[in-house]
């Protein structure tokens, strides 16, 4: 059995492209679990995040649930992950119909305090100089100056999170889903899908793989050769 910690340490070690190809190669996920369209408004260099998703989902300001507070229980070692309502996403940039910001830098500050490694908005954040000072990691779709009180409010923490991405389709995250981001953007390993000891074996043989690869391009094989030959070796770890 392998501890959630020795998992997010493991995860660590990879880019989110080497935990896509895995996600595509060994389970047939056709997205590699990547969720588009975020960029990286803080993200120390060399930094990543890597965290189990605590998940807030929010509402219209005038539904009829109570706000709840979430950003006082966020956990040890988790990713915050916060989105609207389907209805309030749209496929299209800017991929959602508010212009309020959702998040800002007091949340963060609130969020690291409590050992959270990374936030994930799907929408608009504010105080952006806030967070880079912070050095707390933050992936949203866009940036506004506005909060968020007049227009939206959290209405519930640890539950499903539907994400509306620009093919259409709709993505799902889990609570405690685990969730990678770096330059290339956001990746979830969707934990109820995936046996996670398999997953890094793979991915561990196919970072080695991929250096022998690129060791052969560099002595003139040809890369389709090179890759070829040299993953032939992955099929036994699928
Ligand atoms: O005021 C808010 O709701 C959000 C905000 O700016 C912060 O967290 O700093
Ligand atoms: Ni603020």
């Amino acid at each position: 059995m392998s501890s959630p910690m020795s998992i997010l340490q493991k995860l660590r070690k990879f880019s989110t492209c080497d935990i896509s190809d895995g996600l595509l190669n060994v389970y047939n996920i056709s997205t590699g679990g990547y969720f588009p369209n975020l960029t990286a408004i803080s993200l120390p260099p060399g930094s990543s995040i890597v965290g189990a998703a605590y998940t807030v989902l929010f509402a219209h300001a005038d539904d009829p649930r109570p706000a709840v507070n979430y950003i006082d229980s966020v956990p040890p070692n988790s990713a915050l992950v916060l989105a609207l309502e389907p209805h309030l996403q749209s496929q299209f940039h800017p991929f959602v119909k508010i212009t309020q910001a959702m998040y800002g830098g007091l949340m963060s500050t609130r969020a690291q305090f409590l050992k959270c490694n990374g936030t994930v908005v799907f929408g608009r954040v504010r105080d952006v100089d806030e967070h880079r000072t912070l050095n707390h990691p933050v992936f949203a779709y866009g940036v506004g100056s506005c909060a968020p009180k007049a227009m939206v409010k959290a209405v519930a923490t640890n539950v499903q999170l539907q994400i509306l991405t620009s093919d259409g389709m709709t993505q799902l995250i889990h609570p405690g889903d685990y969730v990678v981001g770096d330059s290339n953007g956001i990746v979830c390993v969707p934990v109820q899908e995936v046996d996670i000891p398999k997953l890094t074996t793979y991915i561990e043989k196919s970072i080695e793989v991929d250096i022998l690869v690129s060791e052969d391009i560099k002595n003139g094989v040809p890369a389709k050769q090179a890759q070829k030959d040299r993953r032939s070796v992955l099929k036994q770890y699928i």
